[in-house]
């Protein structure tokens, strides 16, 4: 199936100018949502991934099977304030708004291969901070991966030097 099909978008929300892609819509398509997280399972199988990194809130829904079907862990990465231990943190705007994000400063180890995944990449903004956390940390990335892109935000520009993979993209519609 096309899981892009399964996805709603709703124009003027939260604000006006915004187009949203709501993926609980393809979330709650159960065909849907298990070729989605094939998809990235099939992917990062061989790489020898040792965590992944999941982006609060709607990474998690993602971020957490693939690390369930890898056989392997999974760090948040949550809006500030979340997370009870030692963390850094990086400032980030995004379509509507400005947020802070924040990893445990002993999520993942230097040198280990981690894959970054959130449900979709917009202006990058999210990515970028993500990012920027998990280098600081050490960890090597091998991929950001999306379930969504939106080409027209440019979010790609926000990562330049990392591979960036989506499942499907909405470009001008
Ligand atoms: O590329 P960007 O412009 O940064 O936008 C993408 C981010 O925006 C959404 O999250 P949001 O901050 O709305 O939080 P949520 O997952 O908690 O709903 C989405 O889940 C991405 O994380
Ligand atoms: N247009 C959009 N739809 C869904 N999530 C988003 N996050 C940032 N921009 C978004």
């Amino acid at each position: 199936m096309d899981v892009k099909t399964t996805i709603r978008s709703i124009p003027g929300w939260p604000i006006e100018g915004v187009v949203f892609r709501d993926l609980t819509t393809l979330m709650q398509n159960p065909q849907a949502y298990g070729q989605s997280c094939d998809i990235l399972y099939e992917r990062y199988k061989d790489q020898d991934v040792g965590k992944i990194v999941g982006i609060d809130a709607r990474g998690f829904v993602f971020g957490a099977v693939l690390a369930y079907k890898l056989g392997i862990g999974f760090v948040p990465v949550r809006k500030k304030g979340k997370l009870p231990w030692n963390t850094i943190e990086e400032t980030y705007t995004l379509e509507y708004g400005e947020d802070t994000l924040e990893i445990h400063e002993d999520a993942v180890e230097k040198g280990e291969k981690v894959v970054i995944v959130d449900d979709l990449i917009a202006t990058g903004g999210t990515i970028g901070a993500t990012v920027k956390l998990v280098k600081k940390l050490g960890a090597d990335i091998v991929e950001c991966a999306f379930v969504v892109e939106l080409p027209e935000l440019k979010g790609r520009e926000q990562i330049q030097g990392c591979n960036v993979f989506a499942i499907t993209e909405f470009d001008g519609e």
